[in-house]
């Protein structure tokens, strides 16, 4: 068997054996990703790269994988300049379907093209989906729609026996005994058949609420699961106001149209034709009569009806992007307050709310036009019944109660007509929510979350290594961060980072959680391509702690207590030892409520170095093997940077730590300093070694800080 490699056929072949150490251990590195790569991939994303593999090479099961991956896979190879009859690596242009915004995880598009759906058809299969949320309460919401039933028997059956009840009186003349037998025992029966109907109605609300508050609970808890198990790129590309939204309001919005909507629905379909039909019971040429008018007014009310909510729609966008303009600055009032910029602020949310009231006032004359205009209707139709039933009355084809039936009907059946009108439109809102719920749900993320290899604990060492990293954003494909860097951190050893603002320190840190995936080479731990580690499993043997981190809003206990793998195992004596070598216990026990303290938004206010304290003890709890530190540069003052150092210092004990350096004593006691400059690592070495050389990026970069710091003190005194 010959082992040759080739791109397509416009670069030559060259033998496994001709290969670099280095681009062997690469390809060796990169053989299952170059297995899957083989498989076919769908339609509309194979116009570009096509890889293709022997079938021996094939896996059993083709799984799919990103066009990162591909483009990664390909520029790592092409370095190879390879040629083989066993395997081929075709190569012809490309568009990438996952690289661009909208399909590489943007919901906007499609969250665009659900909106859509709200006026237009809805497809078959969203009306299945949104069906089968009701299915698990299919019993209950089956007794929902039969006291459902009976109470709109009972409602439709009260004007005609209303009206039996007006015919009484009118015909037992003037005995007040007949009179007072009669109609005892019709009110005696009349008040045992609303009782019913009103037990009914109340049992109908009662199942219909308890059941769709069950549905928007299940499907709440899905939509949660499903955004939290996205992978970090989703998160740069959708606003998190957007998708609270949808974990709120949508989901709320389609359980509300599986069951209260669906329900008032039923009844206004059900109580429409049983009025109609009453009518027509009652006096079928007056009811002919009445059916002649309705058509022209209801349509023109329907086409008013979708004017009006279309305008109603303006006034909402332009309320939200006023509202956005209001949350974001009372989040962010700290900064407000700093730049002095409340009245500029108070200026645009007014001009904001300026555009809101000039809509809304045009929806004002609109709503006023189409609500004189449906009571005027309504009037003459009540009004031409009258006129047409005393006709029919005088003739004798009809008695009072008879006609007082039927305006009762006439009423019922124009209030059923208007409940459809709405029905409808909510109904379209359930299903505009739902494509969008949907496509949140049904996002397969592009890393996965728990799957892959785990290793035992003693197999870990914890050597990492960056080996031809070339690195951009999903959001930002054309500015690459990284390109081909490589760095090796040996296990045990303490590697600072430094490099000037914006050089990619974070995005280091970034790529070792797996946060994101390399465009192109590997990143190893062990000698283990991070790609085939289980990414929970990886991080939970990585502890962090970030330049500004953040503690939830919840008691100091239980923050400390989230760093560790399994928090309910966490006994009270490993989060004071944990916060005693974090030097944080005393500060804590000072608070009144002690370790219970609740901080975070809605507690107490700590101060940075305090936070960065807890911090340190929330990633002891997790006893990592690798620490990847971003050291706090904000104004820590003297005592708090001492402390926090300490802390740090017993944090690193016996562990691979990358480190995010910005003072020199943390520089200074690192094994290795590597220099991040234009997108890889300009200089590693020891500290001193790297600032003997006068013309070095290190030696540069410490005298402008030592420089920066110099006039800081100065400006300060
Ligand atoms: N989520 C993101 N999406 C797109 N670009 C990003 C993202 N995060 C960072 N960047 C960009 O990547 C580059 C490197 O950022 P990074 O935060 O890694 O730099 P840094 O060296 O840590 O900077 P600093 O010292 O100022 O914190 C910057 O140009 C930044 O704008």
């Amino acid at each position: 068997m010959r082992f040759l490699i080739r791109m397509s056929k416009c670069t030559p072949a060259v033998h496994l054996s001709k290969l670099k150490p280095a681009q062997l251990r690469m390809l060796w590195l990169e053989r299952r990703r170059l297995l899957l790569s083989a498989v076919p991939r769908r339609k509309e994303q194979s116009t570009g790269v096509k890889l293709s593999v022997h079938p021996a090479f094939l896996p059993s099961s083709p799984r799919p994988f990103s066009s990162v991956t591909h483009c990664s896979l390909l520029r790592g190879l092409s370095m190879f300049g390879s040629h083989t009859s066993s395997w081929t690596v075709t190569h012809t242009p490309v568009a990438f379907a996952s690289s661009s915004p909208e399909s590489a995880g943007s919901l906007k598009t499609q969250t665009d093209k659900a909106r859509g759906q709200t006026t237009t058809s809805v497809p078959p299969e969203d009306v299945k989906r949104i069906l089968q949320l009701a299915y698990p309460e299919r019993w209950r919401l089956a007794a929902a729609v039969g006291f459902l039933t009976v109470s709109s028997a009972v409602t439709m059956s009260a004007p005609f026996l209303l009206g039996k009840v007006i015919d009484t009186i009118y015909t037992t003349g003037t005995d007040i005994e007949t009179m007072t037998a009669s109609l005892s025992s019709l009110c005696v029966m009349l008040t045992g058949v609303f009782l019913c109907g009103g037990a009914a109605n109340a049992a109908r609300v009662y199942l219909m609420q308890t059941s769709g508050q069950q549905i928007v609970r299940n499907l709440r808890v899905s939509v949660f699961i499903s955004i939290l198990r996205q992978d970090v790129a989703f998160f740069d590309r959708n606003r998190t106001g957007e998708l609270v939204n949808r974990l709120s309001n949508d989901t709320a919005v389609v359980g509300r149209s599986v069951t209260d909507n669906l329900s008032d629905g039923l009844r206004a379909v059900a109580q429409a034709v049983a009025g109609v039909s009453m009518m027509f019971y009652v006096s079928p040429s007056l009811a002919s009569f009445v059916l002649l008018i309705v058509p022209p007014v209801a349509g023109l009310a329907v086409i008013y009806g979708r004017y009006l909510r279309s305008n109603s729609k303006h006034t909402q966008d332009a309320l939200a992007e006023a509202t956005q303009l209001a949350e974001e600055r009372i989040s962010n009032m700290r900064t407000v307050r700093s730049f002095g910029k409340e009245l500029s602020e108070v200026n645009t949310y007014t001009q904001k709310s300026d555009k809101v009231l000039s809509l809304a006032k045009k929806e004002a004359v609109l709503r006023a036009g189409f609500f004189g205009a449906t009571g005027l209707s309504g009037n003459i139709m009540i009004l031409s019944v009258l006129y047409k039933g005393g006709l029919l009355m005088a003739s004798q084809h009809m008695t009072v109660g008879e006609l007082s039936s039927f305006l009762m009907y006439t009423f019922w059946v124009g209030i059923s007509v208007a409940g459809l009108s709405s029905f409808y439109s909510e109904l379209m809102k359930g299903f505009g929510a739902g494509a969008r719920l949907w496509e949140l749900l049904d996002r397969k993320p592009e890393l996965p979350l728990n799957e892959g290899l785990v290793l035992q604990p003693d197999q870990i060492k914890g050597q990492l290594e960056f080996c031809d990293v070339s690195f951009a954003y999903p959001t930002r494909k054309e500015v690459n961060i990284f390109q081909n860097l490589s760095l090796l951190v040996p296990a045990g050893t303490v590697m600072a980072v430094v490099g000037s603002s914006g050089s990619g320190k974070s995005t280091l840190v970034s790529l070792l959680l797996r946060l994101y995936d390399p465009d192109n080479g590997v990143i190893t731990i062990d000698g283990h391509d991070i790609r085939d580690l289980n990414p929970y499993w990886l991080r939970s043997h990585i502890g962090t702690v970030s330049q500004e981190p953040v503690l939830f809003s919840c008691s100091i206990r239980d923050n400390i207590a989230y760093g560790a793998v399994d928090p309910d195992t966490v006994t009270t004596e490993d989060i004071y030892r944990a916060a005693t070598v974090a030097n944080a216990y005393d500060f804590i026990q000072a608070f009144p409520e002690g370790f219970d303290t609740i901080v975070g938004e809605k507690g107490v206010l700590l101060s940075g170095g305090q936070k960065q304290r807890i911090a340190i003890a929330r990633a002891l709890l997790k006893n990592p093997k690798i620490l990847l530190l971003d050291e706090a540069t904000s104004a820590l003052d003297t005592e708090n940077e001492f402390l926090v150092q300490e802390a740090l210092e017993r944090l690193m004990e016996g562990r691979t730590v990358i480190i995010i350096a910005h003072r020199l004593s943390t520089i200074q006691n690192a094994n290795a300093v590597a220099v991040l400059d234009q997108r890889h690592v300009a200089e590693c070495g020891q500290h001193t070694e790297l600032l003997s050389n006068r013309k070095g990026l290190f030696r540069k970069l410490m005298e402008k800080q030592a420089f920066l710091q110099e006039e800081q003190k100065r400006a300060l005194s």
